[in-house]
């Protein structure tokens, strides 16, 4: 790691400061100061485009980024992914597909497989496994101990969706960012999710949690970063999210007006879109499916 921070009492697990990427003439990102703290779930949302998973790329070492990104106290923006992973903080991704022919402690083990030529090396010679009991860690945190000798498709999707989390906390994770993990889930599935997020970020781990399913996000985060078109426009906690002018405007593509009043919408029922303008010029809410009560 380059550098160490000061550490203060209040020193949250993970910080940006002015963190910013752009894509040729793309600013995907734009000076963004956030914070999480161990045993905290914060929220990451906004439209479509606004910069989401460029943030996670960004934070652990995908893309390149300027600004800083402070881990534990430590500087890490010009480290490796690999070695921002070792220092304790992973992520998940979209398209997190699972190996079907694998179990899932199996599937697990592949994710903490150390990579390059050393690895490989070892691998060759010796066998190479994870260490012991790292798994079966990761897996009891979810709650998925029972299930690690079943295959993915022997289980609920909702587990499923956990075996994706767990990935992400084998090996002693502290700070994971997770990238719409409860995508395809109904609303008592994710009712559930968002109850194991809570049981997770209990015992220490700080949580970032990008979904574009509201009700699971306003319901399971301490609090949350709104952007739009890469910048931060609102932060705070969700009754206070939900109450702020400029993120109803951003979900809306322009607040609903009433006398002289601009009056927020409960970003709950705001409609859901595919990401494409409106013909009036509203931007409408992500677009994540409608859900259906199991
Ligand atoms: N590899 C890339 N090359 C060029 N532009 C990109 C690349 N990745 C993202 N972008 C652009 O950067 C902006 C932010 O995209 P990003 O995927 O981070 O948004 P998002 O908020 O995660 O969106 P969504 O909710 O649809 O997943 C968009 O304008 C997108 O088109």
């Amino acid at each position: 790691m380059s550098e160490t921070v000061a550490a203060t009492a209040t020193q949250p697990l993970l910080s940006t400061k002015g963190l910013g990427v752009r894509y040729g003439g793309v600013t995907a990102n734009a000076d963004i100061d956030i914070a999480v703290s161990g045993g905290e779930i914060v929220g990451l949302i906004g439209p479509n485009g606004a910069g989401k998973t460029t943030f996670v790329d960004a934070v652990t070492g995908f893309v390149k980024a300027e600004g800083e990104v402070v881990l534990d106290g430590h500087r890490v923006e010009k480290t490796s992914p690999h070695r921002r992973r070792n220092a304790g903080m992973a992520r998940t991704w979209q398209a997190g597909e699972l190996f079907a022919d694998l179990t899932v402690a199996q599937n697990l083990a592949v994710a903490v497989q150390p990579i390059g030529l050393r690895a490989l090396l070892l691998d060759v010679f010796t066998g190479s496994r994870p260490p012991a009991g790292v798994v079966e860690e990761a897996l009891d945190l979810v709650g998925l101990g029972p299930v690690a000798d079943r295959r993915p498709g022997e289980l609920t999707l909702g587990q499923q969706k956990l075996v994706g989390v767990a990935r992400a906390l084998v090996g002693g994770t502290r700070m994971v960012l997770l990238d719409e993990p409860a995508a395809g889930l109904d609303t008592h599935e994710s009712r559930e999710f968002g109850q194991e997020l809570r049981r997770i970020a209990a015992t220490g781990v700080g949580i970032l949690l990008i979904d574009h399913d509201m009700s699971l996000v306003l319901d399971v985060c301490d609090r949350l970063y709104v952007l739009d078109f890469g910048r931060v426009i609102a932060s705070g906690s969700p009754h206070e999210i939900q109450e702020d002018p400029a993120v109803v405007a951003a979900y809306l593509g322009s607040a609903e007006v009433q006398g002289e009043e601009i009056v927020p919408v409960d970003i709950v029922d705001a409609p859901q879109s595919d990401g494409a303008p409106e013909v009036d010029g509203a931007t409408e809410i992500d677009g994540a499916p409608e859900k259906e009560d199991s």
